[in-house]
């Protein structure tokens, strides 16, 4: 991520609420009113002391005076309000705004950015962070403009009540700035460890409680505690600095204008000065403090909130997404794939296909078979153009794949994934996946053909089952015949299919051997296989061993050859009758 300079992200933030630019238009005119009306205020009640009631004793006048007051108090709460309701109307806006460009930018992000950035930073910005640049528009623009404008104000009123007096309260401002600098520089560190210590005890909250079996069957409840302790531990430090700093920033305030109070009352009865006067110079000092307090808080805000924002357009600025300079779009695929030695890796470190190259005619059914981590899936993975490949050639109907505008090459391809993931939501939601031409009508017809709605029917309330976050209430193989079916749905001219390692019921595994006999009829198929049946009835199998193809033929081709393949499928089939008795 790039650093910002500050200023850069203090005019991005400007123009993006310029959208809003009519409401900050009256929200100025508001703040401008206000900081009239309040600045007279302590002026009236000196003319009531001094005048009305000192000097002239007249009643009528000072009654006057005094609805006068009442109005302008009025008046000021009714502006008050106005103001905070209209500059948080910005704000939300504005963070509405801001959330959805980041959501949109990260849903088309590539792979590979998710592989690198821990999702529960990425949760960190796009809602922790996002809400703390909220406080740059409520806090603001806006809130700062008022308060120099009240400064301003309360100074020319000052002046005209007294200048001797005024000169004396200037000296204020000097000390003001100084000690709100300095509070300033100790803050805006202290909220970027905050920031940083807050994403880093997400990501490690999200990561546990998605991996919270794998900890409860190791037994490691105790040392993952200690760990998130260490992160929470830092994080209160980081917490607890900002909260020191601010408990120091107020007192000091406090006590300033006290003994600048303090020096007027002394100074008035020292040089006889009327009450009114002073009556007056107490309001407006605390009114010079508190704007300038004000500011000081509202900056540390502001802080706050640049901080969120430098991380949020941080992200926005990267581009991740996929190149789409594909111009090719087809309606129809006849699904004849080649790979021509084709080289990936997923980093520097390591090359994981190392020059592969095979050919699936229309129609055919390819099973691709290998060891774990041979690079089966990646394989998967370079067709679907979730990741570009560094040399080499994909074909797809004798067009590289690059050269197809992608959504419309995702829009024939039909996948099934290993590690089958499944939103919170209905079954119906699910599998229409905000498909919105899909109607249940059309869903059951396809899962009667694969035989899955038989088992969709039998859970409660059928379509309606809602499932839990990653599709945890119900079981593995009924999840990956949902997968199946939902991949089936969009009737996709090539199919992949990452069969799961993992085993499942006999039940669930009949069903899931029928589903495939029956969606790869006359469509291309690839099958990341890990079940016998597969394997013997495709058209061709492709052995992988550490990224190269190692073996390639027809399954019995390959075992009369008695070498990789035939030593595989012997293991595999020993497990299975060991399994099976
Ligand atoms: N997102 C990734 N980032 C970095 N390396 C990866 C990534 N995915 C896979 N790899 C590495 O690439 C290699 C091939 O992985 P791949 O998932 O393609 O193997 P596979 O043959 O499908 O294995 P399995 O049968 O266990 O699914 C492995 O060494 C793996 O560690």
């Amino acid at each position: 991520m790039k650093k910002q300079n500050t200023w850069d992200i203090i005019k991005r933030l400007f123009v993006i609420g310029m959208k809003f630019r009519t409401w900050f238009i009256i929200t100025l005119i508001i703040s401008i009113f206000l900081s009239v009306i309040s600045t007279y205020r302590p002026y009236l009640t000196m003319q009531i002391v001094d005048s009305d009631i000192i000097k002239l004793r007249d009643k009528a006048s000072m009654m006057k005076h005094i609805y006068l007051l009442i109005a302008l108090v009025f008046g000021e709460t009714i502006l008050n309000f106005f103001l905070v309701y209209f500059s948080n109307y910005i704000s939300q806006n504005v963070i509405r705004d801001i959330r959805e460009k980041l959501y949109h930018k990260l849903i088309y992000f590539k792979t590979s950015f998710f592989d690198k950035t821990p999702i529960g930073q990425l949760v960190t910005r796009a809602v922790g962070d996002v809400e703390t640049i909220s406080t740059v528009y409520t806090d603001g623009f806006l809130m700062v403009f008022g308060d120099i404008l009240r400064i301003v104000f309360v100074l020319v009123m000052m002046f005209q009540v007294d200048v001797h007096l005024s000169y004396i309260s200037l000296a204020i401002l000097p000390l003001m700035v100084v000690i709100t600098r300095f509070f300033q520089k100790k803050l805006k560190k202290a909220f970027s460890d905050e920031r940083t210590w807050t994403a880093n005890q997400n990501s490690f909250v999200q990561e546990r409680l998605s991996g919270m079996t794998l900890i409860q069957v190791f037994n490691r409840q105790k040392a993952e505690f200690e760990k998130f302790d260490q992160i929470n531990i830092t994080l209160k430090s980081a917490l607890l600095r900002t909260v020191f700093i601010f408990s120091l920033f107020f007192p000091v305030v406090e006590l300033i204008s006290s003994l600048f109070i303090g020096f007027v009352l002394f100074y008035g009865g020292y040089i006889t000065i009327s009450a009114g006067v002073v009556i007056a110079f107490i309001q407006y000092i605390s009114m010079l403090i508190r704007p300038l307090r004000q500011i000081a808080d509202r900056f540390n805000n502001i802080q706050r909130g640049i901080v969120g924002a430098e991380r949020v357009l941080g992200v926005m600025d990267e581009d991740f997404s996929l190149t789409n300079n594909g111009k090719v779009v087809k309606h129809q695929f006849d699904g004849k794939i080649e790979f021509k030695d084709v080289k990936f890796s997923y980093d520097e470190k390591q090359e994981v296909l190392k020059g592969i190259s095979f050919k699936v005619n229309p129609g055919e059914t390819v099973a691709i078979v290998g060891a774990t981590g041979a690079g089966k899936s990646t394989i998967i993975s370079l067709i679907t153009r979730l990741y570009d490949i560094n040399s080499g050639k994909i074909l797809l109907d004798d067009v590289a794949l690059k050269d197809y505008e992608l959504y419309n090459l995702r829009s024939h391809i039909g996948v099934v994934l290993q590690d089958v993931f499944l939103f919170h939501g209905s079954i119906f939601e699910n599998l229409s996946f905000g498909d919105e031409t899909v109607t249940l009508e059309k869903i059951r017809k396809i899962a009667k053909e694969i035989e899955v709605d038989d088992f969709i029917m039998s859970l409660p309330g059928g379509y309606d089952y809602v499932v839990r976050e990653r599709g945890s209430s119900i079981s593995l193989g009924q999840r990956q015949l949902l997968s199946f079916l939902r991949a089936y749905l969009s009737d996709p001219k090539i199919l992949i299919l990452d069969e799961a390692t993992s085993s499942i019921d006999h039940e669930s595994e009949k069903l899931i051997q029928k589903a495939t006999e029956k969606i790869t009829k006359n469509r291309t198929s690839i099958i990341i296989a890990h079940r016998l049946s597969t394997i013997e009835k495709a058209d061709k199998i492709i052995v992988m061993e550490h990224g190269k193809i190692v073996e390639e033929g027809k399954h019995m081709e390959l075992l009369h050859k008695n070498g990789y393949y035939a030593t595989l499928y012997k293991a595999q089939l020993k497990h299975e009758v060991e399994e099976s008795e």
